[in-house]
């Protein structure tokens, strides 16, 4: 059976109005009955039509040969065609390909009766050349006429909901390669490619993203475009006509050119996109919440127009998804670059500098090569800072790691350790004369003055190389070695160069070297405080603790205080170093105090600390920011240091005992201070020297000058505590004496925190 276009004088005929119908039956002619029974047929399928053509959803008839029979209106305007071009199609050409064999399957058992009915969604071909989703329902009829079968299809445009679903799956597969270990190349490629399928057919997309720099566009994806017009595009000038995406980037807004042809913004770029077929570019910046640029997202199409809605819409999801993709791998990258990184320099940080040392020496043994360590170190750097403000400093240092980069070659690294400190490893061993010219090379950089403020200045520094094999064989000793010989330059007057040598390892270097060290231990957080308890021999519990600094040192390990307090006390570190050592201690305290265990707390003070203005007020906020009663603490203060300004220290002192602290003279007996200072002195108690304790009680000498300490302590007042008490004769010496207190090995090593609190809290009274 063949459906032909209706005419539409029969479109609303019925039998009754034929005008066959009289003639019919007057002439009972077969002529006649013939043209009735055709005009009763095409009034019907008339109707149907306009039945069919009123229903919203698209209805075909198909024969089993897959031939359109039959289309409603609807259906036509879904496929973007007219009725007479539909009819000539089958159904095989308008169906996606990959949808075709499913259907051929399904149809035979249609017609066997097997199947009475099947839905499937499937893509039609629209006329424009793109492929539409429908929801197809195909149904069997019998066609009595032509005594055959036929599919009625009723066809649902469900595009709509078929793209937000394909659009959801699209940006979550993203969302997971985002949030996975995916490149991100790789995750704007597929965002790139998720998007084509939906937007006008042949269209290409590219996303570009902003250099570090801001000033050019770099290829991020373009998996569609051709690779030589990418190669070309890549490093875009961000500018105000600079094609679509440039300009885009510089406008921060949409830039739709519809005629690549004829848009001015395209003037030195036209050739190269006509040549690759590239006509209309709408272009869409990527921001992010700060409205800062990114990248730019760009639809390509080799026909020119601008983008309806639904397009620039997608287009606003898309690059959302691309600026989320973006954002966190910049997140991701600036993380890395903190760790690894120096943010003033960027340079390889001190970290980045021995991870890459490591390897190179790994390299140098397997490959029996050899390397060269050069540290820098600028001369009077502090006077830079200190004369024309942080600011300049920084604009020095970044000068000078700028010059210090161009005058190595390629694969060396230039590091920033710390300060002022740079190094530069060469992954060679260089000769003598090569040296010579390395450093040659780098000293000159220092020559050209450095320009702040429109006022120049001259820097100039100091090297000290090592190398290896022939001065150490791991990368702690290299460096160290390094620096030693730096050290040695600078102190041969500055602007010198020193090749590491074993007899530079004096004491002078070493603590040159240690001095610097410390500089960095309190930022690394290598100190801590042990704690030694002292016992009251009266009630034979512990009353006190005494906290004494320890520096775990990373390479040499645990460092006794006597190494270091002197080294601290000549660079001045002692006051920031006795800081935290009290702020520490203080808040050691007041934990325990709030644990039930109310100890008092000595700490010790430096002459340097107590010369300070500003002791006092640190003494005041640190005792009201750990919330410290001033009676549990007590400071313990040498006798060079009472002696050293005696009126000074007086008047200091009393204040401090104004404020209710306690106040004690530590390593008593080695001094000169005469007992007469003592009494004018608010002090506490006495801090008897071990070298008295030691010879005890055999020695008469140490036995008479303690029994004399006591009892003049005592008639001033003072309690007297012997300290280094190592043995139970010596206790039992002490106590008949009446000394009111003892510290030593023999009642406990200066502990940790947590082995104290145990200590004092298992041996509350001394067994007698
Ligand atoms: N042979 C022997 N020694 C004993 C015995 N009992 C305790 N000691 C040691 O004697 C020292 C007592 O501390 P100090 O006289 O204040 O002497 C301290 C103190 O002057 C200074 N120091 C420690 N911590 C600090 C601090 O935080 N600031 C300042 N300015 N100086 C500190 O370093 C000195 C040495 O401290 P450490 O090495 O911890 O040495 C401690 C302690 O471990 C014993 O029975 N026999």
């Amino acid at each position: 059976m063949k459906f032909s276009p209706m005419e539409p004088k029969f479109a609303q005929s019925s039998l009754l109005e034929s005008p066959y119908l009289a003639r019919a039956l007057l002439e009972n002619s077969p002529d006649c009955i013939k043209k009735l029974i055709q005009s009763v047929l095409a009034a019907s399928e008339g109707r149907y039509q306009a039945a069919l053509d009123q229903a919203g959803l698209g209805i075909s008839h198909v024969s089993l040969t897959g031939q359109y029979l039959l289309v409603s209106d609807s259906f036509c305007a879904m496929l973007g065609r007219d009725r007479a071009s539909l009819l000539r199609l089958s159904y095989s050409e308008v169906i996606h390909p990959e949808d075709l064999p499913r259907s051929l399957e399904v149809f035979p058992k249609m017609v066997s009766g097997e199947l009475q009915s099947f839905a499937a969604e499937k893509r039609l071909l629209h006329q424009n050349g793109s492929y539409f989703w429908v929801w197809n329902h195909v149904g069997r009829l019998w066609d009595p006429v032509a005594e055959s079968h036929y599919f009625i299809v009723i066809s649902e445009n469900i595009d709509q909901r078929k793209r937000q679903e394909t659009l959801l799956k699209a940006e979550r597969r993203c969302l997971e390669k985002i949030a996975g270990d995916v490149p991100l190349p790789a995750v704007l490629a597929d965002i790139a490619l998720s998007l084509e399928v939906q937007m006008p057919p042949q269209s290409r997309i590219s996303i570009m993203l902003r250099d570090r720099e801001g000033l050019r566009l770099r290829m991020g994806a373009a998996p569609s475009l051709p690779a030589a017009y990418n190669q070309a595009a890549d490093g875009l000038a961000i500018g105000p006509a600079s094609g679509s995406c440039g300009t885009a980037a510089f406008r921060r807004e949409n830039v739709l050119v519809s005629d690549i042809a004829t848009s001015p913004l395209w003037e030195g770029y036209r050739e190269l996109a006509l040549s690759h077929g590239l006509r209309a570019c709408w272009s869409v910046p990527i921001l992010n919440a700060r409205h800062e640029l990114l990248g730019i997202f760009a639809v390509y199409s080799p026909q020119s127009g601008t983008p309806g809605v639904e397009v620039l819409d997608l287009l606003r999801r898309a690059t959302h998804l691309a600026g989320i993709a973006i954002e966190r791998r910049q997140a991701e990258e600036t993380i890395t670059r903190m760790a690894y990184y120096d943010a003033l320099t960027g340079l390889p940080n001190r970290v980045l500098c021995q991870d890459r040392l490591e390897h190179a020496l790994k390299r140098a043994q397997r490959q029996h090569g050899g390397l060269t360590l050069v540290f820098v170190d600028l001369d009077h750097f502090k006077l830079v800072n200190d004369s024309l403000g942080h600011a300049a400093g920084d604009q020095v240092l970044r000068e000078i790691s700028q010059r210090l980069q161009r005058s190595v070659r390629e694969g060396d690294t230039v590091a920033r350790l710390g300060g002022d400190e740079f190094l530069l490893l060469a992954e060679e061993n260089l000769d003598a004369s090569a040296l010579t010219a390395l450093i040659g090379r780098m000293r000159r950089l220092f020559e050209q003055p450095i320009e702040i403020e429109s006022r120049s200045f001259l820097v100039t520094a100091s090297f000290g190389v090592s190398r290896y094999p022939d001065d150490g064989e791991d990368a702690q000793t290299l460096m160290r070695r390094a620096d030693v010989a730096m050290y040695q330059a600078k102190q041969r007057g500055r602007d010198g160069m020193q090749q590491y040598s074993p007899a530079m390892e004096s004491n002078g270097i070493e603590r040159l070297v240690l001095q610097r060290e410390l500089r960095l231990a309190l930022e690394r957080e290598e100190f801590i405080l042990h704690y030694q308890p002292q016992l009251d021999l009266a009630s034979g519990k512990i009353s006190s603790v005494e906290a004494l600094l320890r520096w775990q040192h990373p390479e040499r390990g645990m460092i006794p205080p006597l190494s270091f307090i002197p080294l601290l006390e000549e660079s001045g570190l002692i006051n920031q170093v006795g800081e935290w050592v009290l702020r520490k201690a203080c808040a050691q305290a007041r934990r325990w105090q709030l644990a039930g265990l109310p100890l008092r707390m000595a700490v010790n003070l430096s002459q340097r600390q107590c010369q300070e203005g500003n002791l006092i007020p640190m003494l005041e906020r640190v005792l009201v920011d750990t919330g410290l009663a001033p009676e549990l603490l007590e400071l313990e203060l040498t006798e060079g240091l009472v002696m050293h300004d005696p009126e000074k220290t007086i008047k200091a002192l009393r204040v401090l005992k104004g404020m209710h602290i306690s106040l004690a003279v530590d390593d008593f007996g080695t001094g000169y201070s005469s007992l007469s200072y003592l009494q004018r002195l608010p002090l506490d108690s006495l801090k008897v020297d071990k070298s008295f304790v030691q010879g005890l009680p055999a020695s008469g000498e140490d036995a008479a000058i303690i029994t004399a300490i006591i009892a003049m302590a005592h008639t001033l007042n003072i309690k007297v505590v012997a300290e280094g008490v190592e043995t139970a004769a010596q206790l039992d010496f002490l106590r008949n004496k009446h000394c009111d207190g003892m510290q030593g090995y023999f009642l406990s090593r200066p502990l940790p925190a947590g082995e104290l609190f145990n200590f004092v809290r298992r041996v509350p009274v001394l067994p007698e």
